[in-house]
């Protein structure tokens, strides 16, 4: 039995459906993130899981235990939300010290005790006596971060909690969460819309769509073989060709360019380069196929597009090795 078990969650507000029968499994000490694109169910599930929203059927049992129904409070979890929710006219150490003073059977030193450790986790405690105005915003979500987890609660909630930042301070504070996580060993599930946050954080992906769970695996799962042509399309880039009943995917890193026709064991298409954008190491060619006039993209190494001496407006062949189209039902495109 896992840690965390949803089972066929329905929630809806009006007539819209915001889940509709989703079903997960977190294990113990996981970093699992739940990424979709807006509107999709993310955060209504969040909450329900921590208990601030009530479903309309279905499940949430903690460690083997029916928790439908129990308030948050007596669920044990941490949460961080986008916005930081810090008591503005609460320093930072004031504001750690607020929750843990609930904690009545530990004594004053051991509040102070723990207030301090989780500070020095998160790099704050040069910044105690600063008030939330005073602090960058990856210092006031470092401080929710570390509110939270003085409370060693058994999960830890993430809704969005880098969202807010600019993109260095988010990759840099990508990693301390990961770093924090993996040595608390607390297990945590995390909300974002943002495929790379869930591909260098998550040990476990749950990609949503309208309300429901499209796919469930580990990022090289979920980029390497998407089970739907939306999942192909939402993580990274995907070439999508409908053809008849089926719609291909080809991701561009698996798309070679040659000025030469070479037929071996591939899809050789002719096309026209029409535009190229620089991005270091690789090269992305986009180009347009003759026959079909359809799009395609290809990460070509730079060092390559240098030695072909390659241009927009050439004349060229885009080729597919031999199991580098991924075939979907077009029904889910
Ligand atoms: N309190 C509410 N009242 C009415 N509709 C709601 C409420 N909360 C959510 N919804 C609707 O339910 C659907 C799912 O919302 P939810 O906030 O869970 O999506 P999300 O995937 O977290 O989106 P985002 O990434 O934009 O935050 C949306 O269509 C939303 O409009």
């Amino acid at each position: 039995m896992a840690f965390l078990s949803v089972k066929n969650i329905v929630k809806r507000f009006d007539t819209q459906t915001a889940l509709n029968g989703v079903s997960i499994d977190i294990e113990k000490g996981e970093l699992v993130s739940i990424l979709g694109p807006s509107g999709c169910g993310k955060t209504t599930l969040l909450r329900i899981i921590a208990g601030l929203e009530r479903e309309d059927s279905g499940v949430v049992m903690i460690d083997g235990k029916d928790c439908t129904g129990l308030p948050p409070s007596k669920r044990n979890f941490g949460i961080v939300f986008q916005s930081y929710a810090l008591f503005p006219h609460m320093t930072v150490e004031q504001n750690i010290l607020f929750g843990l003073n609930e904690q009545k059977h530990l004594s004053r030193e051991e509040r102070k005790e723990r207030c301090k450790e989780v500070l020095n986790m998160v790099d704050l405690y040069a910044h105690r006596k600063k008030y939330p105005s005073q602090l960058s915003g990856g210092q006031q979500q470092r401080t929710a971060l570390a509110r939270a987890i003085s409370l060693k609660p058994a999960f830890l909630l993430l809704d969005e909690p880098l969202s807010a930042l600019d993109a260095k301070v988010r990759v840099k504070l990508r990693s301390e969460i990961c770093r924090i996580q993996r040595k608390l060993g607390i297990t945590t599930i995390m909300v974002t819309h943002d495929q790379e946050e869930a591909l260098t954080m998550a040990d476990k992906i749950i990609v949503m769509n309208q309300a429901v769970v499209e796919q469930v695996g580990t990022p090289r799962e979920i980029y390497e073989t998407p089970k739907t042509a939306f999942v192909a399309n939402f993580i990274g880039t995907m070439n999508l060709y409908r053809r008849e009943e089926k719609v291909y995917g080809i991701r561009p890193e698996t798309i070679q360019v040659s000025k030469i026709f070479t037929r071996q064991e591939q899809e050789c298409w002719k096309g026209i380069v029409e535009d190229m954008e620089f991005r270091g190491a690789l090269t992305r060619v986009y180009g347009r196929l003759e026959d079909t006039k359809e799009e395609i993209c290809a990460d070509i190494d730079s060092a390559r597009v240098s030695s072909m001496n390659l241009h927009e407006m050439d004349e060229v062949y885009f080729q597919v090795p031999k199991g580098g189209m991924i075939a979907y039902p077009a029904s889910g495109c």
